[in-house]
C-alpha cells in the first residue's frame, strides 16, 4: 500500500481554498472525500460547497465508477488496494498528511488508512460506513451477479438501499447504471474480505462517525461499534437520512463535518 511514483491514480477533482485544479495543493490540510459503492464524486455535490470555503477538497472516484479507469483494480481486490490508490493520488498531488471523509466503502478506505498508515491521516470522518459489512457471502454473491448480468438490476434496486421512501437522486442511480461491472464486482470483493473490527483501537486520528437514522445498509449499530472502538471518536446520528446521507441530508452532514474538520480541537492546521 504505497504510492509509487508514476502509478496510475483514480479520477479526482480539486476545489476550494487553493483553487488550482489538478495542481499541488499547498499548505492547508487538504480534505479528501471518498464515495460509496456504485456512486461517484457527485455523492458530495451538495456538501462540498460548504467544505471548500475552509479546505482544499479533493474528491476521488472508485475504480470503474464516475470517471476513474476500471483497470485500477481487479478480481480479489481489497480495501487495502483501494487505500493504496488514495495514497498514490495524495502523493501525486504533493499531499503528505490529509483529512479524510468517506461514505460506506469510501469510509472503510479511510478507516483502513487510519489503522495502517496513521502518519498520513490527520483527522477522519466515516459516514454511513462500517468496520465489517455483514459477512462475506452476500458480497461474493453480489460480485458474481454483477459479473454475470451487469448493473442494470442492481441499479433498479439501489434506491431502496440508498434513500428513504419518496427521495432519490437520479444522477447517483445513473452513476451506478453506468459503472463498470467488473470494477463494481471487484469493490464487492473488497467489501467481502474487509473486517477492521479488531483494529479500531489502533486509530489515532480524531474520528467523526456519522450514521443515517434510517440506513438499512449500515445501520446506526454499525456506527456505534466504530465509535466505541476508536479511542477518540464522536458519533452523530442524522435524522431522516438513509445510506447516502450526504445526498439526502446535506445540511446536517456539512454541519457535522465542518464542526469536526474545521472547529474541532487542533483541526485545520497542516
Ligand atoms: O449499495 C449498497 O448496497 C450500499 C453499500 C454498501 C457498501 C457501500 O459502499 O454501499
Amino acid at each position: 500500500m504505497t504510492g509509487e511514483p508514476g502509478r496510475k491514480v483514480p479520477h479526482h477533482t480539486v476545489e476550494g481554498v487553493q483553487g488550482h485544479p489538478d495542481k499541488r495543493v499547498g499548505d492547508a490540510t487538504p480534505l479528501l472525500l471518498g464515495s460509496s459503492l456504485g456512486t461517484s464524486t457527485a455523492l458530495w455535490d451538495a456538501v462540498a460547497p460548504g467544505l471548500r470555503a475552509a479546505h482544499t477538497v479533493v474528491r476521488w472516484d472508485l475504480p470503474g465508477h464516475g470517471r476513474s479507469p476500471a483497470d485500477l483494480i481487479g478480481p480479489g481486490a481489497t480495501v487495502g488496494d483501494l487505500a493504496g490508490l488514495v495514497l498514490a493520488l495524495a502523493d501525486s498531488l504533493g499531499i503528505d498528511r490529509f483529512a479524510y471523509a468517506g461514505v460506506s466503502l469510501g469510509g472503510a478506505v479511510g478507516l483502513h488508512l487510519a489503522v495502517h498508515r496513521p502518519e498520513r491521516v490527520e483527522r477522519l470522518a466515516v459516514v454511513c460506513s462500517s468496520a465489517h459489512f455483514g459477512g462475506e457471502t452476500p458480497w461474493r454473491e453480489r460480485a458474481a451477479l454483477a459479473r454475470r448480468e451487469g448493473l442494470a438490476g442492481l441499479a433498479d434496486a439501489a434506491p431502496r438501499r440508498w434513500f428513504t421512501p419518496g427521495f432519490t437522486v437520479p444522477r447517483l442511480v445513473a452513476d451506478l447504471r453506468a459503472a463498470d461491472p467488473g470494477a463494481y464486482a471487484a469493490c464487492c470483493d473488497a467489501l467481502a474480505a474487509y473486517d477492521l473490527r479488531g483494529s479500531l483501537a489502533a486509530v489515532r486520528a480524531p474520528t467523526l462517525v456519522v450514521a443515517g437514522s434510517e440506513d438499512p445498509a449500515t445501520p446506526p449499530a454499525h456506527a456505534r461499534e466504530i465509535a466505541e472502538g476508536v479511542p477518540d471518536a464522536t458519533l452523530v446520528e442524522v435524522a431522516g437520512a438513509s445510506h447516502l446521507a450526504p445526498a439526502e441530508r446535506p445540511g446536517a452532514v456539512t454541519e457535522a463535518l465542518l464542526a469536526h474538520f474545521t472547529d474541532g480541537p487542533g483541526a485545520g492546521s497542516a
